[in-house]
């Protein structure tokens, strides 16, 4: 594994090389920007509207979603850490590791804590693993997610195969609960599902092409699109961009994961 820093839109940023794959981090959210295996093909999308302006969160990639999803509590939406400059560790054997710590008194979250995400490269996968640690001496709870902009060449061609049985919420509509029947997932309007208990791998078909998407520790599978109206009125995305991307985001989000003093929690997505 080769890696360097670089500057990327004035972000400072870490590529990582192996095995003739890239991914380029940056150090804003621990956030995975780029991910092009040995084919040479990218297979993140990162909006061209996206903003580095080292505050905003960036939209695309892989944002880092702790320590709440969604506005399901008081923080600010998807929680601080995908807005807060994470620290480079260095490599570890075949990861590359990234920390945030400290504290989130200022954000509003009274609790001491330490997050790793540890990203692995081979020529074919892309492995980011997030672990949370309570260093402080009262027990946490937090909801987590790895918010993973998939590109598509075309969101009309795309399906997500692996959750059919799974019950889910369906957020684009109310929040009522559902089971998914089909054997797919497709894309009509807006989509916006936490899946719950996912256990099987999933699968993004993208025309004729696939990708493995599997998760490890997180409970939920988050599928996001936002289709054309809501894609016109977010300002980091050009009004065709909800053609180009579907999230696919491992989630701990329906149950929130609680650590005593001293206890570990970890979770990760591994894409190929
Ligand atoms: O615009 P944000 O804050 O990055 O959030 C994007 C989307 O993230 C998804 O995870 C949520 O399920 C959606 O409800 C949300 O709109």
């Amino acid at each position: 594994m080769q890696i360097e820093p670089i500057t990327f839109r004035d972000t400072s940023c870490i590529r990582i090389q192996a095995e003739g794959a890239t991914a380029l981090v940056a150090l804003h959210g621990a956030q995975v920007l780029s991910w092009t295996p040995a084919d040479g093909r990218e297979r993140l999308f990162l909006s061209e509207r996206a903003v580095f302006d080292g505050r905003a969160a960036i939209r695309g990639g892989i944002p880092v979603i702790f320590p709440q999803f969604g506005e399901r509590g008081p923080l600010q939406k998807h929680g601080f850490a995908r807005s807060r400059e994470w620290r480079f560790e260095g490599a570890e054997g075949d990861e590359a590791v990234f920390a945030l710590a400290g504290d989130g008194r200022d954000a509003g979250w009274p609790h001491s804590f330490r997050a790793r995400l540890r990203i692995g490269l081979t020529a074919t996968r892309l492995t980011v693993a997030l672990e949370i640690e309570n260093t402080g001496a009262a027990p946490l709870a937090f909801t987590a997610a790895l918010h993973t902009y998939l590109r598509v060449d075309d969101i009309a061609q795309a399906a997500i195969e692996g959750l059919q049985g799974c019950d889910y919420e369906d957020s684009a509509n109310g929040g009522t609960l559902h089971r998914q029947h089909d054997y797919e997932v497709t894309f009509e309007g807006e989509t916006d599902r936490i899946y719950n208990d996912v256990v099987a791998p999933l699968a993004l078909i993208d025309g004729d092409r696939s990708l493995a998407i599997e998760q490890d520790g997180f409970g939920d599978a988050v599928v996001w699109n936002p289709g054309e109206h809501l894609c016109a009125r977010i300002a980091d995305l050009a009004p065709d961009d909800w053609r180009r991307f579907a999230c696919v985001e491992a989630g701990q989000v329906l149950q929130a994961a609680v650590l005593a003093p001293g206890e570990r929690w970890s979770g990760s997505q591994t894409l190929e």
